[in-house]
């Protein structure tokens, strides 16, 4: 049973405030409560999050919803942190914290996820998307963030974030064409996607 009690949530902001303060950039308060509501009425009982950062996301999805979180950082510090983090709440039996580079990181063969939350480079949604989907449970969704990369006019930033920009096109075409999935774009937070298998 979970439990979203005036404490938690006074905990969950004082973490917000803390990862904007040390500039580690987190989910936004809108992006946060789609991500919520959607695993709400999915009726989600496991996740995996791909981009802990410092577990701040992670923490509201199993404070909000009860489910379970698996999720995987690369940077060691970041990792360390969400660790300690999630050890304030009390969670080290509802999340799981993995360091490692999700394309490299091996899960095991047999785990399954209701929803899979991808929030991490933005260069490689495509392949953390084709890498993770084989572990989604069957009527699972994939959650994606950061898709509108804040609204940025092309014309008018550096070559770095024009090819970023340009990666995340060539995602949402990939999204759109995908022949297994169906997907939904919302411009809610930086912009967010659903996708959910067309067959079962
Ligand atoms: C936007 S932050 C995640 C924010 C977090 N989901 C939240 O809202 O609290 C993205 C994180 O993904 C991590 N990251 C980027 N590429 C990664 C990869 N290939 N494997 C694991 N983590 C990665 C970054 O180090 C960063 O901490």
């Amino acid at each position: 049973m979970h439990k979203t009690t005036r404490t938690n949530l006074t905990k969950i902001n004082e973490l917000k405030l803390k990862a904007q303060s040390l500039k580690v950039p987190i989910l936004s308060d809108d992006g946060l409560l789609f991500l919520v509501e959607t695993l709400q009425k999915y009726n989600v009982q496991s996740v995996l999050e791909i981009g802990s950062a410092v577990g701040y996301s992670a923490i509201a999805m199993a404070t909000h919803t009860g489910a379970h979180v698996t999720t995987i950082e690369r940077e060691v510090d970041l990792h360390a942190f969400a660790v300690k983090n999630v050890a304030s709440f009390g969670l080290e039996h509802q999340i799981t914290l993995i360091l490692g580079d999700a394309l490299e990181v091996e899960l095991n063969p047999h785990s399954r996820f209701d929803a899979i939350f991808i929030d991490a480079a933005k260069a490689q949604y495509e392949k953390f998307f084709t890498k993770y989907e084989p572990y989604l449970s069957d009527k699972g969704i994939i959650i994606t963030d950061n898709l509108n990369f804040h609204h940025v006019d092309i014309e008018t930033v550096s070559r770095g974030t024009k090819n970023l920009v340009k990666r995340l096109e060539a995602f949402k075409q990939f999204l759109k064409e995908h022949p297994e999935y169906d997907s939904e774009l919302f411009d809610i937070g930086d912009g967010m996607s659903i996708s959910k298998r067309n067959r079962p």
